[in-house]
């Protein structure tokens, strides 16, 4: 009967071989006791299916990928196993994409055109991009291989990729996996079913063609059209590497910029947090889009990558590591490479430029027609009034895409000028968003508002989230959680020593005295600025210039004691981290701190590297890549926060000392997340130094208490700006002693100065509603700072510190002058290759 069905479905189909089994192992036997007729090939295959369910993973590569057999559980329970025999038919032809250009012996080959080589055994026929054939060739099929180079007639061909096949890109994979019954195949075949699932789930992602939304192309259009329409596939090359959420992302992006979420607009914001992987998904639209569109020809020529200048050959670096040297050869301006000799290149499609390039050769790339600009770290153009913005948005090009880690933060006009970069004029003038939205909106937040405002305020917020919404995307680092090691992230409250206490309360005692100010926030800001200094090392304070107030605090009669709080701890840490293979990543805001800590190295006797905004980018580059190679003695990278706090990837370090705070929490953010990133191997540590009691913690106070207002987005240059109340300042310049952690005084804790991780778990279920809500707050994607309520919820310690805590650290010897961490850990058991 069975075989009866076989031979039926086989008569009946001339292209595939169907078998349908109401008991999968029942039937799994009997084809291989089949013998019959054409059913050779069958039974091979079956073969292979019996044993890619023994050890699905592994043989799935080896025989699915190459023979298309798919295999389904129908409605009715049976399983369908289906092979598409055309593959057997079209076997004999290979065709793969290739480069060509004009057989020369220079050693750097310059590609005139693309095309593809039709392999059928020893014979191949080289055609170019629109089917008509340059020439035939008695080739060695086997050494055809990717990068492969080899010369035809009077032409130079480098094969790129092989094409993948028809009846690849017409093979779907069932959404919802069904699992054959449980009792029946227990028997004879191990571990059915999570493998099945795994097995597909593999398929899935490794196998199925990606092709992106299809466009409605109206009839007009299809009548201009020279070519046909076109499936937009992303190559294999691409589809490979890319994870779920940045599929989801490209598609995304492809919408945004084909004008297909909102018509007439092709601006996309892409917010995702740091690190998942926002380069890679540029990369693949722009690999995509220079070679296929929805109108059977390309949709872009030329595309504009700007980006801060430490990651210019970052960018440089992933186009070559995702697509290969061969593939795509980006222009990086610098001193040597011009934009005026960007278009002189036939082969030359993707300029990448830093900001400040940008605005130096404003008028060659205004020259330039660029079909897509893409800006990272695109958050710099919050303020339309700045010469980038304007530089950028006179640029003649629609379609735009803004990249950020940084969130955009909780302010409306600075969130008004980046919708209104990447797509001009959707909300109207400035003076119309501001008296349509913001108005209303930040009335309606007023503590005395009246009902009718605040209806009207949350109405304009609603309206424009869902204005804006289907161009922005963000998405929160722990899509990405699964991928990379454990991290723990502490907060480290040091002691001051003796003499910084000295030190600071003469200052404080100035404030208070109010014997040097004035009453302006620059002298406000001046002392401050002394007061960080003192908790980074008294010698920075020793080397200020400022008279104005030094000789108030006759530094003279100082002693001059051991103990220098933080910078200790750091040495501490790097004495340790001398015995390991661990690598750290040291952070600070300011030069002279960098030169200290440099100089700690060298007590050490620890090689290290360094940089800050006076290396330049050709160095950058080569350093971060040194770090970061296995191979390399440096322990140590020595890191600006303000020159590459960020974009740039420093996994080679499993360790980060953020040595000193921002007023801006975003800003501190990006410091802290070069290192929990892809390709990192190792669990991490993440410290953030504060000297208890001190601004330190005052300025981290800000952040974690007020991190939704934007008032806290101030930074020293807006300082000045910013009304701080006298409660504010007052608050600013007390100094508390009697305390371990002025910040765990006032979350209010109810813990003893202990809270474990088992403790935590407990008490997880509890919710304490203590968090700043903003209007708008889930309206536009927000800074996702730290918050009192998630600190609640952090380990908490104090002294003495549990061994356990501080060996972890490497600060055992310390500890004593280590007065409260606060830490938290996501724990990652799986295990990663
Ligand atoms: N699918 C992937 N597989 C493996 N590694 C990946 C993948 N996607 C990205 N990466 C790697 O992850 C690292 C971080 O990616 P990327 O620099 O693009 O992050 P980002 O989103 O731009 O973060 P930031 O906001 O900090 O700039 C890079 O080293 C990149 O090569
Ligand atoms: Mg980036």
């Amino acid at each position: 009967m069975y075989r009866n069905n076989l031979n039926k479905n086989l008569e009946n189909t001339s292209k595939h071989q169907q078998i349908t089994c109401t008991n999968f192992k029942k039937n799994l036997e009997n084809i291989n006791t089949l013998s019959e007729n054409s059913q050779q090939t069958f039974i091979r295959d079956t073969t292979k299916i019996l044993d890619l369910f023994k050890n699905p993973i592994t043989n799935y590569k080896k025989n699915v990928q190459k023979e298309n057999v798919s295999i389904k559980k129908e409605e009715d329970n049976t399983v369908t196993i289906k092979k598409d025999i055309s593959i057997i038919t079209d076997m004999n032809k290979v065709i793969f994409n290739v480069l060509i250009g004009k057989k020369t012996m220079r050693k750097h080959k310059k590609w005139d055109d693309d095309g593809t080589l039709e392999v059928i055994g020893k014979h191949a026929i080289l055609k170019d991009i629109k089917g008509n054939i340059i020439h035939k060739a008695i080739v060695n099929p086997e050494v055809l291989t990717e990068g492969f180079r080899m010369y035809i007639d009077n032409k130079e061909i480098e094969i790129i990729d092989r094409v993948l096949p028809k009846y690849m890109l017409n093979r779907s994979i069932p959404e919802k996996i069904l699992e054959p019954p449980a009792k029946k195949l227990k028997t004879s075949i191990s571990k059915p079913y999570l493998p099945l699932e795994c097995l597909y789930k593999e398929i899935k992602l490794k196998c199925s063609p990606f092709i992106m939304p299809s466009v409605n192309i109206s009839r007009d259009c299809k009548k201009n059209m020279l070519q046909n329409e076109q499936e937009v596939s992303v190559d294999t090359c691409l589809v490979n590497v890319l994870r779920p959420h940045q599929r989801h992302g490209i598609v995304f992006l492809y919408e945004c910029i084909m004008g297909l979420k909102v018509p007439n607009y092709f601006g996309a914001i892409l917010a995702d947090e740091m690190g998942l992987g926002k380069t890679l998904q540029c990369i693949t639209i722009i690999w995509t889009l220079l070679k296929k569109g929805p109108y059977g020809y390309p949709i872009l020529k030329y595309v504009l990558i700007v980006t801060p200048s430490s990651l210019c050959n970052n960018w440089n670096k992933e186009f070559k590591h995702w697509l290969g040297f061969h593939r795509i050869s980006p222009y990086v301006v610098n001193a040597k490479n011009k934009p005026n000799n960007f278009k002189k290149q036939i082969r030359n499609s993707i300029m990448i430029i830093s900001y400040e390039m940008l605005i130096k050769y404003q008028q060659e790339i205004e020259q330039i027609a660029f079909d897509l600009i893409i800006c990272d770290e695109g958050h710099r153009l919050k303020n339309n009034d700045i010469k980038t913005t304007k530089v950028l948005s006179n640029l003649n090009c629609k379609r735009r895409i803004l990249l950020t880690g940084t969130p955009v933060q909780n302010d409306l006009q600075e969130f008004f000028a980046l919708i209104d970069f990447v797509n001009p004029v959707i909300l109207g003038s400035s003076s119309e968003f501001k008296n349509y939205y913001e108005k209303p909106i930040v009335a309606s937040q007023c503590p005395n508002a009246s009902c009718h405002v605040i209806s009207l305020g949350t109405e304009r917020a609603n309206e424009l989230h869902e204005k804006t919404k289907c161009f922005i995307l963000r998405r929160t680092q722990e899509i990405i959680n699964k991928y990379l090691p454990s991290k723990h992230e502490l907060v480290i409250f040091c002691r001051l020593s003796d003499e910084q206490e000295d030190l600071y309360s003469r200052i404080t005692n100035l404030w208070f005295s109010k014997s040097v100010l004035p009453n302006n926030n620059i002298s406000h800001l001046t002392l401050i600025t002394a007061l960080k200094k003192i908790c980074n090392h008294p010698e920075l304070f020793y080397n200020e210039k400022n008279d104005l107030y030094l000789n108030k605090v006759s530094i003279k009669n100082i002693t001059r004691k051991g103990y220098y709080g933080k910078i200790s701890i750091v040495q501490t840490l790097i004495k340790n981290l001398k015995k390991t293979n661990e690598k750290l990543v040291l952070i600070s805001y300011y030069t002279q701190t960098l030169d200290l800590l440099e100089r700690v190295c060298n007590m050490e006797c620890l090689q290290f590297l360094r940089l800050d905004g006076n290396t330049t980018s050709s160095t950058r580059s080569k350093i971060i890549e040194q770090f970061n190679s296995t191979n390399d003695n440096n322990k140590i990278f020595l890191l600006s926060a303000k020159a590459g706090g960020v974009g740039l990837n420093l996994p080679g370090a499993s360790r980060l000392i953020l040595f000193d705070s921002d007023w801006n929490p975003a800003s501190d953010s990006q410091a802290m997340a070069r290192i929990w990133r892809d390709g990192q191997k190792n669990d991490v540590y993440i410290l953030r130094l504060l000297t208890t009691g001190t601004i330190e913690e005052k300025i981290f106070q800000r952040q974690i208490n007020k991190a939704n207002l934007s008032e806290t987005v101030i930074d020293l240059n807006y300082f000045s700006s910013i009304k701080l109340s006298t409660s504010d300042l007052k608050d600013l310049f007390t100094l508390t002693t009697n305390t371990n952690s002025l910040t765990h005084d006032l979350m209010k804790c109810s813990c003893n100065g202990y809270k474990t991780s088992e403790e935590i778990s407990k008490e997880s279920h509890q919710e304490n509603n203590r968090e700043y809500q903003f209007l708008i707050k889930d309206k536009i994607p927000n800074v996702k700072n730290l918050t009192i309520n998630q600190l609640l919820k952090w380990e908490h310690y104090q002294q003495p510190i549990p061994n356990k805590i501080i060996q972890e650290i490497m600060l055992s010897e310390v500890s004593d002058n280590i007065t409260f961490i606060l830490k938290n850990s996501i724990l990652n058991k799986t295990k990663l290759n």
